[in-house]
């Protein structure tokens, strides 16, 4: 693939973002890059965010014989200077067009929400999986898997890729055969133009709770909505959880690009709901229990029962929270023309990797490793095991990151109070922080006397100890961490066996 610099001008000038071109020598760029590190001769580099002009020397020594920017800069003379007004806008589209606009090939699922989208990305993607006869690439937090065979299956650094590997990735997938994309987008994502210029043909919005506000981040609740709310704007069909906050926000701002008939709502069977909006699908569940976790979901309006995709369903993940979650994708993969037999089998079977998995400990509580990381998820997950679990001890052990995120520290000291009995604070990504002093400002939110808490920063050690001191019908809930492989650690990614591989190793100690 390559990139002439009339076709660069032409799509910039397009897009309103051309400032002006230097010519110096190459006209034709074999490659393009953001990373100086991975330059090769004939590159176009581009130099984004925390760029440091070292880096454009580097890709210049590297072979990079063009560079964009938003300034000029001394580093690049001799390099053809491409200037721009927004650079991670002209990275999206040029990205865009270097890989030669894969996604016109691919029926593309987006789905946002504070909580919930890798669970209902997941979900959406066993039974898309099933229609399409595997067919169906996935784009989700954990991993992304781009073509039918193992080797196809990487895991993802970001939630959302950066532009340029975004559209690599979608250019693959299209190489090997996918004809469809299911795939999360952060609020990040539009706040940083990840996904700048794209047209999704589903959007999906599951909820919005505070979260992701700080330094890096979004600057206040309105920004991170906003950019949240992108996505609807960016899609022709909208799936929307009627019971999501900002409801009226979140419908209003669908409307203003789609078509009413293109918009679907769900919400649990009798709701109280902020709007007059009837949900064209219902779901309700007379079980809820960890073994046995059945939705039936009904379809209300005629356009939603022209979907074929209502039904009864076994879910095999827990959590009420997980039935609004698989709603959401049934009614997603119904407009991606699958019907209520397709989703049977895979969502009977589906295990999501660092969600609700549980580990049996003989003579001990039940092991629970969930991702539940901030207020609103921490409540859902604590108040459904403690139903689950009635005459047991709630046991969490849980650390909140560094560098980001502040209020889930709060979030966490609230909802331990309201829902555990014994928490032990430890670490989790403190990053450039002291975990003691994060664990201080998770203490200080807990209300005096709701639950023990102790201190045992070592992750291995806390968790050792919970499961050790735990008791036949208590729960211990390793929190926050999901599938982990690392702890992020002064910059330094230091590896992490993962939460339930060191509940299996405490397990095994024990028999
Ligand atoms: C705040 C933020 O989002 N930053 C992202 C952004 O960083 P950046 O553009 O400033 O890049 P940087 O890594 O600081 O470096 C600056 C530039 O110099 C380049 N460089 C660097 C070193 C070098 O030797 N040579 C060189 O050319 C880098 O490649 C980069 O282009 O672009 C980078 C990719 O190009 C991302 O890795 C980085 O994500 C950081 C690591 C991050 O933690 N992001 C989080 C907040 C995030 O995006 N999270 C959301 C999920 C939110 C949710 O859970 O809902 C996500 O979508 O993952
Ligand atoms: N719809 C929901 N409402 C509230 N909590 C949820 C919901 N779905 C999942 N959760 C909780 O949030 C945790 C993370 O779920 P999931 O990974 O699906 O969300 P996410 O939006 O991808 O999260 P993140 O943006 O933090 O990566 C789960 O482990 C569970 O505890």
């Amino acid at each position: 693939m390559t990139l002439e610099i009339a076709t660069v001008k032409a799509i910039l000038k397009e897009h309103n973002l051309l400032v002006s071109v230097d010519e110096a020598q190459a006209t034709s760029f074999s490659g393009i890059q953001y990373d100086s590190r991975k330059v090769t001769d004939g590159d176009m580099f581009f130099c984004k965010g925390n760029f440091k002009p070292a880096y454009l020397i580097s890709a210049k020594n590297s072979g990079a014989t063009a560079y964009v920017a938003e300034q000029k800069y001394d580093e690049g003379t001799g390099m053809t200077a491409v200037i721009v007004s927004n650079v991670t806008r002209a990275l999206a589209v040029l990205s865009a067009a270097y890989y030669e606009f894969p996604q016109d090939e691919l029926f593309i699922i987006a789905i946002t929400g504070t909580k919930g989208k890798t669970s209902t990305a997941y979900f959406t993607h066993s039974i898309l999986k099933n229609h399409t006869e595997g067919k169906t690439a996935l784009f989700s937090t954990i991993d992304r898997i781009v073509g039918p065979e193992p080797e196809d299956e990487f895991k993802s650094d970001l939630t959302t890729p950066e532009s340029l590997d975004l559209f690599h990735d979608m250019r693959t997938a299209v190489d090997k055969g996918m004809q469809t994309l299911v795939m999360e987008v952060s609020s990040q994502a539009y706040l940083r133009d990840r996904v700048y210029g794209l047209k999704f043909d589903v959007g999906v919005f599951l909820n919005i709770t505070p979260d992701h506000i700080g330094r890096n981040e979004h600057k206040d609740f309105e920004d991170y909505l906003h950019c949240k709310l992108q996505l609807m704007v960016n899609s022709k069909y909208c799936v929307i959880n009627a019971e999501t906050d900002r409801f009226e926000d979140v419908y209003m701002t669908a409307k203003a690009t789609s078509q009413p008939e293109r918009i679907f709502t769900y919400a649990r069977e009798g709701a109280t709901l902020s709007s007059d909006v009837q949900p064209d699908f219902t779901f309700k569940n007379d079980q809820d229990r960890l073994d046995d976790m059945e939705i039936s979901v009904q379809a209300n309006s005629d356009r939603a029962k022209a979907l074929d995709i209502a039904g009864d369903f076994k879910v095999n993940v827990p959590g009420d929270y997980n039935q609004s979650n698989a709603t959401a994708a049934l009614i997603t993969a119904g407009l991606a023309g699958a019907q209520a037999s397709d989703a049977i089998a895979p969502l009977s079977k589906i295990v999501i990797p660092g969600r609700m998995e549980h580990l049996d400990v003989p003579n001990h509580g039940m092991v629970f490793v969930d991702y539940a990381h901030n207020y609103a998820s921490m409540k859902a997950l604590l108040h459904f095991l403690h139903g689950q679990y009635p005459d047991g001890k709630v046991i969490v052990v849980v650390g909140s990151p560094g560098d980001k995120g502040i209020s889930r520290r709060a979030g966490f000291g609230k909802a331990l109070s309201a829902h555990a009995d014994l928490a032990y604070l430890t670490t989790d990504d403190p990053g450039f922080e002291d975990p003691n002093a994060i664990n201080d400002e998770i203490e200080q939110s807990i209300t005096p006397n709701t639950v023990q808490v102790k201190r045992i920063l070592d992750r291995r050690e806390a968790i050792e100890t919970a499961i050790k001191d735990s008791k036949t019908g208590d729960v211990v809930v390793l929190a926050a961490k999901g599938d982990d492989h690392y702890q992020k650690i002064r910059g330094v990614d230091t590896p992490w066996p993962s939460d339930m591989v060191v509940a299996n190793e405490v397990k095994r100690g024990l028999e």
